[in-house]
């Protein structure tokens, strides 16, 4: 392809990310990927090229643009070389009109800002779109942390957090065996912090109430040190069912998968009210501190979905607290920095709800926030995060 054929196809690229975000379709990786896949002359220097122009154009653009074209137009003008290749050339995009509409260019989207803490100031607001590490989590059912900082000896470590590896820019875990063995899983730090905040431990009666395919479900397996009862609950039968055979190769074979049915969840629960010592609620969310892992993500959010999420968030929390025996623990997590799916969050339970009281267990990372802790790309490290624990008296 040539370099102005490139710019054009990222073009196409973003009409349909941009289209996918507006109408709740495919996510951008998938559509790369497709894209890619029905053009077999696209080498892969194309494709890196493809792919680095277009994600330079989404993480330009807080608020989603009129077209792929707009996006672009934005991008070139500050970069001479990008508004070189609009050229009219064979497959190349058409010359830059004079009234030609250009993107503006914003970190996130304007109506957010209301929505976010005060303490995310633009180095928090920049770190929210910058680059994302690759992290480790040692399984300690298969390995342990001194085995693993041999396997990975290039890794960060992290004193306070034993079972974390960050590995270096261009790691390529999936292929190592390491990986394949189930002796370590990929796992944002952030998302660690959120089992250790559940307190698990061997014995217990654990319920991962959101548990997809079963991230932290491994995480709380590995704390529990295999034993207990381990229940992982979702609403989601395609992502549960990818939960057994990744528990099988962690070595997490007495996690138990139960699907629930969305609206009727506590039917299948109701064997478990008052029966778990932890029940942690990793609650569906608007996604906002995983936005430098998915920008294009930031299109799809709206105000009215964002109030949609925080009323699914309440109506977990509320069949979540039924669940907890007296004594136990209910932690609650989001991977957003927006206060109503955090602190608000919390706030509201502890009016609707008596007989809690606010937990702070001492958690490596982040800052206390309402009662709970935020954790932020410039202040952790991490993705973000809002976590909080209640004890139930
Ligand atoms: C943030 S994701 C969970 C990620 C997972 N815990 C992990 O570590 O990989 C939120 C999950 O909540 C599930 N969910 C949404 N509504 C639910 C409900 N009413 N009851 C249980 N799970 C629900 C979604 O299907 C989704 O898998």
């Amino acid at each position: 392809m040539t370099p102005a054929a490139r710019v054009q196809a990222a073009i196409d690229l973003l009409d349909e990310i941009i289209a996918a975000a507006r109408d709740g379709g495919a996510a951008a990786d998938t559509l790369i990927a497709r894209y890619f896949k029905a053009r077999r002359y696209a080498g892969s220097k194309d494709r890196r090229a493809v792919r680095d122009l277009l994600y330079r154009a989404i993480r330009r653009c807080g608020d989603r643009p009129a077209s792929g074209r707009a996006a672009m137009l934005g991008l070139a003008a500050d970069d001479p070389a990008l508004a070189a290749l609009f050229d009219g050339s064979p497959h190349g995009p058409a010359p830059i009109g004079a009234e030609e509409e250009r993107a503006p260019a914003s970190l996130l989207p304007g109506w957010i800002a209301p929505h976010l803490p005060a303490c995310i100031d633009a180095d928090e607001q920049a770190a929210l779109l910058g680059r994302a590490p690759l992290d480790l989590r040692v399984n300690r059912l298969k390995a342990d942390a001194a085995q693993m900082r041999s396997a990975f000896p290039d890794a960060e470590t992290f004193p306070a957090i034993p079972d974390a590896l960050r590995l270096p820019e261009g790691g390529a875990v999936e292929r190592s065996p390491a990986w394949r063995d189930g002796l370590v899983e990929i796992q944002d730090i952030g998302s660690q912090i959120i089992a250790m905040a559940s307190g698990a431990r061997p014995g217990m009666t654990v319920i991962d109430l959101c548990a997809g395919a079963g991230g932290k479900t491994l995480a709380l397996a590995a704390m529990m040190e295999g034993r207990g009862r381990l229940i992982a609950a979702d609403i989601n039968r395609d992502r549960l069912a990818r939960l057994p055979e990744r528990a099988a190769r962690a070595g997490a074979g007495f996690v138990e998968p139960l699907l629930l049915d969305a609206g009727r969840e506590a039917e299948a629960l109701a064997p478990l009210h008052g029966a778990a010592d932890a029940v942690l609620v990793d609650a569906p969310c608007s996604g906002t501190g995983t936005w430098r892992r998915n920008p294009e993500a930031r299109w799809r959010l709206t105000p009215q979905r964002l109030t949609r999420i925080c009323r699914d968030q309440a109506h977990i929390l509320d069949f979540a607290a039924a669940l907890v025996k007296p004594g136990g623990r209910l932690a609650y997590a989001v991977c957003s920095i927006a206060d109503d799916e955090g602190r608000a969050q919390i706030d509201t339970f502890l009016q609707r709800h008596s007989g809690w009281t606010v937990e702070r267990p001492p958690l490596p990372l982040g800052r206390e926030h309402g009662y709970g802790r935020l954790l932020t790309p410039a202040h952790d490290g991490t993705d973000g995060f809002f976590i909080a624990t209640l004890l139930r008296s």
